[in-house]
């Protein structure tokens, strides 16, 4: 890997003699390491190999994003660094929850697994094709209590004025720290890169303020050494912020503190974290956690204006073909709020008349969809809720379920729906008719092993 000479040259200033060529050569000859975090909300996995410090459900290695265990979503790749942003936020079941720059999930699956899926965690993502990756991960996650949301940082402020009781800004930077890992970002880095993203941060930072509750707590992370992005804006919010300060993050072995150096010499930048490569067995990374004092900001009331689907209630007849479905298949679920947009039958914690005023990649739970005097279960659901009618299928079988082709059984088991299960992992829905499963696998997902 062959680093810009700028960049070289920036950190053996900033590192000084010994540091900074330890640094360097971790950066360019060391391992990228790999890591994957299990999902608490489906449990039955604990894997006994090398777990990360500081993360119950974390573990260095690898995990096929072909195997059962990922498809399913009992597991989620993540590198170590990463997983530790989640720990820093620890969010607690209950809680209203923003992951503002969400796409793909890492952070977001992490965090609802923290707060055993109870409360509201939005998941939000500015483009809209990485809002659908985001959609797609957090659906595999099975958790109820989730809105993706996909809006720029300046509407989600007008719609949840001091909403949240914690925020994650895992904020969009130069990715030095991914250097290891994704090599192909150092074309993109040119000395003046930090400064750019540092423009675009703060921006990002000043909508979360204002959906911040008093009391409250920002996360701020980014995977770059920049102290453009790292020290100095937290520099920033502090000077803007009055009502902010720096809550101390526990370390774990190789992290090590901000450099309020840095920055403009704060003694409380200390309390950050950075993750250099010749210290942690993990990928770079910066994390800082922020508290608002009780004291309200002020904020604008504003009109609501529709910008998303009508949000509708379920016919009565609608209503009627759900219930039996629930009640014959998964009656253990109970759901928050039933809406409809169109023929679907979505489950949501979010308000319906915050969800309208938003562009949405996934409202809720999709339990289904209304088809002529009948309901169709959705994917979502199967992941999801607990089915008493499971119907267990082998690993070749499930490789038949995945590539979307029908297979045919031996069971005494009626005909009808079931939730298909492999080695007790929910794979999907599969009608049964007399010995063949006919094949509800999203198309989309279709893949052959
Ligand atoms: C570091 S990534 C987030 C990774 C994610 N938290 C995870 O753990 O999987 C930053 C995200 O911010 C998004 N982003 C880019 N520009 C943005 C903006 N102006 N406002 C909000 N998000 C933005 C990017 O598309 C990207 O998905």
């Amino acid at each position: 890997m062959q680093l810009p000479a700028a960049f070289i040259d920036k950190y053996l200033d900033l590192l000084g003699p010994t540091e900074g060529p330890a640094f360097i050569e971790a950066l360019t000859t060391g391992q990228a390491q790999a890591g994957y975090r299990v999902n608490p909300l489906h449990a039955a996995l604990s894997p006994d190999d090398n777990p990360v410090p500081g993360v119950a459900t974390g573990y260095f290695g690898k995990v096929s994003g072909k195997s059962l265990d990922h498809v399913t979503g009992w597991v989620y790749s993540q590198e170590p660094s990463a997983m530790q942003v989640g720990e820093v936020v620890d969010p607690q079941p209950g809680e209203t929850v923003l992951d503002l720059c969400a796409a793909p999930g890492g952070k977001s699956t992490h965090l609802i697994g923290k707060m055993a899926d109870q409360g509201l965690l939005v998941a939000n993502e500015i483009f809209p094709k990485r809002a659908k990756i985001l959609a797609e991960n957090l659906e595999r996650w099975g958790a109820q209590h989730v809105a993706v949301t996909n809006e720029s940082p300046e509407t989600l402020e007008k719609v949840f004025p001091q909403f949240f009781d914690r925020i994650l800004v895992d904020a969009p930077c130069s990715g030095e720290g991914m250097f290891r890992k994704e090599p192909d970002g150092i074309q993109y880095w040119t000395p003046n890169y930090p400064a750019e993203c540092a423009n675009r941060q703060r921006h990002i930072l000043t909508s979360a303020m204002k959906m911040l509750k008093p009391g409250g707590t920002l996360v701020y992370s980014t995977c770059t050494f920049a102290p453009e992005e790292d020290e100095q804006m937290i520099a920033w919010l502090l000077a803007e912020y009055p009502d902010l300060s720096v809550v101390p993050i526990a370390k774990q072995p190789g992290m090590d503190e901000g450099r309020p150096a840095w920055a403009d010499g704060n003694p409380a930048l200390a309390q950050t974290v950075r993750f250099f490569p010749h210290h942690y067995d993990g990928e770079g990374h910066f994390i800082a956690k922020l508290q608002l004092s009780g004291t309200p900001m002020p904020t604008k009331k504003r009109k609501k204006k529709q910008r998303g689907s009508a949000v509708v209630k379920p016919s009565r007849e609608q209503q009627a073909l759900w219930d039996r479905f629930k009640t014959e298949h998964v009656p253990t679920y109970t759901p928050t709020n039933l809406v409809v947009f169109g023929d679907e039958l979505y489950d949501v914690t979010l308000a319906p008349e915050l969800l309208s005023q938003l562009k949405v990649a996934q409202a809720g739970v999709h339990l289904g969809t209304f088809k002529k005097k009948r309901f169709e279960p959705a994917f979502a659901l199967a992941l999801v809720a607990n089915a008493p009618q499971s119907l267990a299928i082998n690993h070749d079988q499930w490789a038949q379920y995945v590539h979307g082709d029908t297979f045919t059984v031996t069971t005494d088991c009626p005909n009808g729906w079931y939730v298909l299960t492999c080695d007790q992992h929910h794979c999907g829905w599969g009608k049964l008719v007399n010995g063949t499963v006919k094949n509800f696998y999203p198309k989309g997902l279709r893949f052959a092993l």
